[in-house]
């Protein structure tokens, strides 16, 4: 499989060369150059194989071809999933009539990403030493993202890894999943500012040729096309329980940096019947005021009890843009850099409308949001973590009536203690393995947010890695 940029200015690259390099060299997001598309035998042929078996042969016409074969995808899948917590990996949960929780976060680190980044570590490991290589990985995180990929990368030694997070903006369990880590190719840097600014210091750190040359820079972000292929698997999953092919499905995301519901759609791309994508949103309901109006206007950054989703800018978006604007790389770099420029973005009519059929948009501020855990908790003894909460209104609000609904349920409520404790009075208890999180000690480095100070940090960071 051959993948190409959103924005048309980079060399076409293979699964391999699109793992290691992360972000395209224009600044574009890798996309797959033509789309792998399953029969609705195929998808029967799946039903009721073991998850790591069912993700194999989902990811493999996106990743096999070069150092990876079908068999060591295969064997990285069973080793990656033998972890989880839950024999099922991805279970779902029925919460009402034609309405089911797809729990995510049986991971090592509790929350969506480590369906993904478990794969993704490995990979890394599977195709730098087929290559003799080593590569430096800079991410950001505005919560989840930043453990799964530490935990996904520690003590590999040819990777060295630097995590932005935005400071005192995480939960103090986020936090402390990231900082409490030892190992000597980690690096936690917590930056003055909000997550938007971290991303922007990755892309602009990527975009500085020198520096990401001399650092060999890759992405663990889903920025990186590694991280959809690896949360496609489960929404194929969770449709086939429920009857796909023979039957469409809705799916609502809680959405921030627009990976999740996008390897969602990836899925339907692929000829999964998905009737409609819901985007849930927190108080940044960016995406929400797109959908309802075709008005993209960032509007700073709000703190939330949610605050995985406090992002504003979601880099995923290019690539569903690069799609309905007909794959006219041209026309989608121009409207990503005027975004940049003004902070809004204007999608032609036809194609605003074209998404409006796809998606929906949905959002709730904190007040609702702790009210939605209460009512969840009380209608159905569910216990929902905030991004999930969130998720699961906009399933029941905005789902085609008729259409069995899964919401991602992307966070285990015990990463976001106070919040659970405002909505429902309890703290739901971290796994035994965790237990002693509070008492171990935190090692980050502090750095502003200006690019050539981050820089430093990382550099130095690598050079006394690689010395
Ligand atoms: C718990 C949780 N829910 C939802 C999201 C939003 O997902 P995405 O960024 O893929 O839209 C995130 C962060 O990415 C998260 O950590
Ligand atoms: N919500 C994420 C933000 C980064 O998203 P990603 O999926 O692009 O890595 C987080 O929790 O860090």
């Amino acid at each position: 499989m051959r993948y190409v940029s959103t924005r048309g200015g980079a060399p076409a690259r293979d699964f391999d060369g699109v793992l290691l390099a992360g972000l395209a060299e224009d600044g574009g997001l890798f996309v797959p150059e033509v789309w792998p598309e399953f029969s609705a035998a195929e998808w029967r042929a799946l039903r009721g194989l073991p998850y790591a078996e069912l993700a194999a042969r989902v990811m493999a016409p996106f990743m096999c071809g070069g150092a990876v074969t079908f068999a060591d995808l295969q064997r990285i899948c069973r080793d990656a999933y033998r972890g989880f917590d839950h024999a099922a990996v991805v279970p779902l949960v029925q919460l009402d009539a034609g309405l089911f929780a797809l729990e995510l976060f049986h991971g090592p680190t509790l929350a969506f990403k480590d369906l993904a980044l478990q794969v993704a570590g490995r990979l890394f490991d599977h195709v730098l030493e087929a290559r003799d290589e080593r590569v430096t990985i800079v991410g950001a995180t505005s919560g989840d993202t930043g453990s799964a990929a530490i935990e996904a990368c520690r003590d590999r030694s040819r990777v060295d890894i630097a995590i932005l997070h935005p400071e005192g903006k995480t939960s103090e369990v986020q936090r402390r999943q990231m900082t409490t880590v030892r190992a000597p190719n980690v690096l936690n840097i917590a930056v003055d500012g909000n997550f938007d600014d971290c991303q922007a210091l990755v892309k602009a750190m990527f975009a500085d040729a020198p520096f990401r040359e001399e650092l060999r820079l890759s992405a663990v972000n889903s920025i990186n096309w590694a991280r959809i292929a690896g949360q496609i698997p489960y929404f194929v999953a969770a449709a086939l329980a429920l009857g796909t092919p023979d039957r469409e499905v809705a799916v609502a995301v809680p959405t921030g940096n627009f990976g999740n519901v996008l390897a969602a759609w990836a899925a339907r791309r692929m000829g999964l019947p998905v009737a409609k994508f819901v985007v849930a949103s927190n108080a940044n309901d960016i995406l929400a005021r797109f959908l309802a109006a075709n008005d993209m206007s960032t509007t700073g950054v709000v703190e939330t009890v949610s605050p995985s989703m406090d992002i504003q800018v979601s880099s995923n978006f290019e690539r569903l843009l690069f799609e309905v604007l007909g794959r006219d790389a041209q026309a989608t770099e121009r409207t990503m850099a005027d975004f940049r420029a003004t902070g809004r973005m204007a999608v032609p009519d036809q194609v605003w409308r074209a998404l409006k059929r796809d998606f929906a948009g949905f959002s709730l501020d904190d007040e609702a949001t702790l009210a939605e855990i209460a009512r969840i908790q009380r209608d159905t003894g569910y216990i929902a973590d905030p991004h999930t909460a969130i998720g699961i209104a906009a399933a029941r609000e905005c789902a085609p009536v008729g259409v069995p609904a899964i919401a991602a349920a992307t966070a285990h409520p015990a990463k976001f203690p106070e919040a659970m404790h405002r909505a429902i009075g309890m703290r739901p208890g971290l796994p035994e393995r965790l237990g002693d999180l509070y008492h171990r000690p935190e090692v980050f480095q502090r750095s502003g947010s200006h690019l050539a100070e981050v820089q430093a940090v990382v550099r130095n960071f690598a050079h006394r890695n690689n010395a």
